[in-house]
């Protein structure tokens, strides 16, 4: 047997959770190549998924994806729950993906060991394949990212953050595009620093397409010295993450779980919390309805999280039925 060979076997016998999220860094990286391939190429095809609420597009790229990111996990953990945003089908094997970051493995020993035992009877994996299509269709391409995020016992754990349109400055002028950001509760995060947002201001993250009534009051119930309209669950934790917003506050039905498992992954691994406007906590069980109808509070410290949800406004909590 070659090296590679007993690699490779040893691995197939490993946490089946260590594998699954160093596939998904693969993944992801080749989702952004498909996500920038159909917006150079010219030609969206976007499709108004009207049935389900407003401003709710889906492109090529959000087709592709779903393709690339579902068929690779199933080719490779063909027992294992994924929820993708788009139409469910395996029969994609050209988008297969099979590569895996090795940087996984080297974090083995620092894994909290209960995670490193899941397996298919515990593990659900959501899957937003573009998280920001709006915002994607009009151009706004720094706003766009590829989640997957990683559920054990119905807990979001682990979460991969793509961001295809970043720019990583290689130095001599030179600029990559793309990064990719993955962090595991109780290990922490990769391919980003934490920073701390100023204390002079309170900076609030929120959405750009989708505001409500619902929205303006709880945002407006908070003080803020500055409301960010943004894009995408993804790129709004990210906000926190590196200390350009103080909170992400979202009072409105219209999310899904595949929007923030991999975001409150990331979230939690810092020290953050996402829950619902009522402070609760949201499930991501294979058994779990996709929408999140109880809307999102999150931050990234704890200390500062119950001050957002004691602000948000009982008609609020009331008006969204949590
Ligand atoms: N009313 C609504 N109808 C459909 N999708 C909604 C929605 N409100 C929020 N979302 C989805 O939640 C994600 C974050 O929303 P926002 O950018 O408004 O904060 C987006 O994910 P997708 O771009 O993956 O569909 C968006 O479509
Ligand atoms: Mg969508
Ligand atoms: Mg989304
Ligand atoms: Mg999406």
């Amino acid at each position: 047997m070659s090296d590679s060979q007993k690699k490779k076997g040893a691995k197939e016998e490993g946490s089946m959770l260590l594998r699954l999220i160093a596939s998904s860094i693969t993944i992801a990286n080749r989702s952004g190549n498909i996500i920038r391939e159909v917006m150079s190429g010219g030609n969206l095809q976007i499709v108004d998924k009207v049935l389900f609420g407003i401003n709710d597009l889906q492109t090529e790229a959000d087709r592709r994806v779903q393709k690339c990111i579902l068929a690779s996990l199933h080719h490779k953990f063909p027992d294992l729950t994924v929820i993708g945003e788009e139409e469910d089908t395996f029969d994609n094997s050209e988008w297969i993906e099979e590569g895996e970051d090795d940087e996984v493995y080297k974090q083995e020993k620092n894994f909290p060991p209960q995670l490193l035992s899941a397996n298919q009877n515990n593990l659900c994996v959501w899957v937003d394949p573009l998280d920001g299509t709006n915002e994607y269709t009009k151009g706004h391409l720094d706003h766009v990212t590829v989640l997957i995020g990683i559920a054990v016992d119905g807990k979001a754990v682990a979460g991969i953050i793509h961001q295809p349109y970043y720019k990583c400055d290689c130095g001599a002028g030179n600029v990559k595009l793309g990064r990719t950001i993955w962090g595991v509760v109780g290990l922490g995060a990769f391919g980003l620093t934490r920073q701390s947002p100023p204390t002079d201001c309170r900076r609030i993250v929120t959405t750009r397409s989708h505001e409500t009534h619902l929205v303006r009051m709880a945002v407006d119930a908070c003080e803020a010295s500055e409301v960010i309209k943004i894009g995408g669950a993804g790129f709004k934790v990210l906000y926190l993450i590196e200390g350009k917003a103080h909170a992400y506050i979202f009072a409105n039905t219209g999310c899904k779980k595949w929007d923030t498992c991999a975001p409150e992954a990331v979230l939690r691994s810092v020290g953050g919390v996402l829950t619902d406007v009522r402070g609760s906590d949201i499930e991501y069980g294979a058994n779990e309805d996709p929408p999140n109808n109880g809307g999102i509070v999150a931050t990234a410290s704890k200390e500062t999280h119950l001050w957002y949800i004691e602000r948000i406004p009982e008609a609020v909590k009331v008006g969204l039925n949590v």
